[in-house]
């Protein structure tokens, strides 16, 4: 079973490594990358084969699309012809439907979208995946299987993968945001960088895992810290007047419409 990736920039790399560290044979994976330092580079990280995009689609049972939205109808109409019925065809692009690429591809071959996130890089991502309509239950199968080599996988229906990206897609980045607003802050308060980012990051770590691993609603963890009339409560005041709440509504309803836009090639 040959798995190729084409495209092996941020998220393609998290999934290459998470398949070489799930145990995949190397022999068994291809990677395609439009520049020839990048496929060195992957060649002596990996030892993996680095060949073109048509070789890849020719040699290969299950084809994994991970270049930018924008670079996806070009590659697509680069390795149409290679693509033959029975393969099967995962594309990690946000919002490109699996309808646009059924369409430059031979009818027959199966497509799965997947949303992943680049926490994928340490084995903690979260994807989500939906099915294309030439696409059975071993299709889905087999792509879940790729995906949770590195971390978590949800099946979603299509028309969700645009909300999907707002959130889980390119959450992490909201979440960065955050931590680095808390850093500065500790920075202001006289607190040494290092000190403050050792603060932040273990609070972050420590918040996560209470979530996860208790399961509890995050309104009942936020009041088990909000001591009445407390450090606390004169913090979220001040959030609630600022209205970041609502801006993060905002900021989300913004990402799953450029999610949308994306699908029908709006340019930057
Ligand atoms: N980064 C993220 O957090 C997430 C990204 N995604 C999706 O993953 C996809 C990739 O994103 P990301 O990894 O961040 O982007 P990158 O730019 O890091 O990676 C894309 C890679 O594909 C290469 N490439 C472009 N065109 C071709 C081609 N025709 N043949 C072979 N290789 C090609 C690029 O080369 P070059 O460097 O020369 O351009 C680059 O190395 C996107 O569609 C994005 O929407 C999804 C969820 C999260
Ligand atoms: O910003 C982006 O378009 C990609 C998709 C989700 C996260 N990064």
């Amino acid at each position: 079973m040959t798995v190729a990736i084409l495209g092996v920039g941020v998220m393609g790399e998290a999934l290459l490594s998470g398949l070489v560290q799930a145990g995949r044979q190397v022999s068994e994976l291809l990677v395609t990358d439009r520049r020839p330092d990048r496929a060195a580079e992957l060649t002596e990280r990996y030892g993996v084969e680095v060949v073109t995009n048509a070789t890849a689609v020719k040699r290969a049972d299950t084809v994994v699309l991970v270049v930018k939205p924008q670079d996806m109808g070009s590659l697509l109409d680069e390795v149409a012809d290679a693509a033959r019925p029975g393969q099967l065809f995962v594309s990690l692009a946000a919002g490109i439907t699996t309808s646009f690429i059924e369409s430059r591809l031979p009818d027959g071959v199966a497509v799965v979208r997947v949303m992943p996130n680049t926490p994928a890089l340490v084995d903690e991502g979260m994807a989500a995946i939906s099915a294309g309509s030439h696409c059975d239950e071993a299709h889905l199968r087999e792509a879940e299987e790729l995906i949770r080599s590195t971390g978590k996988v949800l099946r979603v229906p299509e028309k969700q993968q645009d909300a999907v990206t707002a959130i889980s897609g390119s959450g992490p980045a909201y979440v960065f945001y955050v931590v680095e607003a808390m850093i500065e802050a500790g920075v202001h308060m006289g607190l040494p960088r290092s000190t403050a980012t050792e603060l932040v990051v273990q609070t972050l770590v420590g918040s996560a895992k209470l979530l996860r691993d208790t399961g509890e609603h995050p309104t009942v963890l936020r009041e088990r810290v909000t001591s009445p009339g407390g450090t606390t409560a004169a913090a979220l005041r001040l959030l609630e007047e600022g209205r970041v709440r609502a801006d993060f509504l905002a900021a989300m309803e913004a990402a799953r419409d450029r999610s949308r836009a994306l699908s029908s090639g709006e340019p930057v």
